[in-house]
């Protein structure tokens, strides 16, 4: 039987309500009989706040709670940011739906610098991603690096006390919030590699119940799904979650999907890159993360922790 309602449960940060409210608006687009409401709920990875994501471990940090709400039947689906979206699902969850993708760069923002390369020496940086950690330290080895974590506002908010003279969030994430004055500069492909899944919103839902997977499968974008898919398969051929130095950047050619990978170190700033082209997205994803590999990405992974 087709429901007559849809209960998205979410977590409770401004972007994560932006996400839920706009999957809401498509689905009462795509349905117009359909009631739909969200069920915001905090999670392990909202809490802990004072301690970068990477040293707390544990992958889908993000996920676990909405997951629990799902299981116990108090929401049939939860919207994520898939970046945050572990490479491996728990078992009985799928993705029916991924939206087309927003700018998948990062944005350099800071009050007195229009970008990286006008950051006078020693500058302070923050950022507690170690992909972006590691990018900063091959760019510009001199600067320093500093941890910030919290949601986009209280990122901006310590920036604009004067913690630091720069710090890098996503684009995507300060367009939502309507946030697109603070970017100065975009970091960007080719120089500049985003997240896996960066800036694409999925909706997550249990497996095995048609009915409701159909209804959320109408918003799925099948080019955002091929080009995340090939980012999402060299991450978990690699191991990765978000919390380790990973990036990947797909784009579809007129010859097919291309994909960039790197492995970086935020140490030493030592970056591995490894490209190919093909037509199966999971096939190029295992075939960029082979390249890594051969080149010693296993050691630089290993080495992290
Ligand atoms: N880790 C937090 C997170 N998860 C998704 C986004 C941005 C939105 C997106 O990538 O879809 C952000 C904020 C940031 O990295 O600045």
């Amino acid at each position: 039987m087709t429901p007559a309602s849809l209960r998205i449960a979410t977590r409770k940060s401004a972007l994560a309500l932006w996400q839920a409210e706009h999957v809401a608006a498509r689905l009462r687009a795509a349905h117009p009989h359909l009631a739909v409401e969200l069920v915001p709920l905090s999670t392990r990875g909202d809490e802990i706040l004072d301690r970068p994501l990477a040293s707390v471990g544990g992958k889908g940090l993000f996920l676990k709670e909405l997951e629990v709400a799902m299981a116990q039947g108090r929401a049939e689906l939860a919207v994520h940011s898939l970046k945050d979206v572990p490479a491996e699902l728990e078992p009985g969850f799928v993705l029916p739906a991924i939206l087309p993708r927003a700018d998948a760069a990062d944005a350099f923002v800071s009050h007195r610098y229009a970008d990286l390369a006008e950051l006078p020496p020693g500058a302070r940086v923050g950022t507690s991603s170690l992909r972006r950690q590691a990018q900063l330290r091959a760019l510009r080895p001199d600067l320093t690096l500093l941890d910030l974590r919290g949601n986009v506002g209280t990122r901006l908010a310590k920036l604009d006390a004067g913690h630091y003279d720069a710090i890098v969030l996503a684009c995507a994430g300060l367009e939502r919030l309507g946030l697109a004055a603070r970017i100065r500069s975009r970091l960007a492909a080719p120089d500049w590699l985003p997240a896996p899944g960066q800036a694409a919103i999925a909706i997550e839902a249990r497996a095995g119940q048609p009915q409701i997977l159909a209804l959320l499968a109408a918003l799925d974008d099948a080019e955002t799904r091929a080009t995340v898919g090939a980012e999402r398969a060299m991450n978990q051929a690699l191991g990765g979650s978000c919390t380790v130095p990973v990036a990947a950047w797909c784009v579809r050619t007129e010859r097919g999907l291309h994909l960039t990978g790197m492995v970086g170190d935020a140490h030493s700033g030592r970056l591995l890159r490894a490209e190919a082209g093909g037509s199966d997205a999971a096939a190029l994803g295992r075939d960029v993360a082979a390249r890594l590999l051969a080149q010693g990405a296993g050691e630089l992974l290993g080495l992290r922790d």
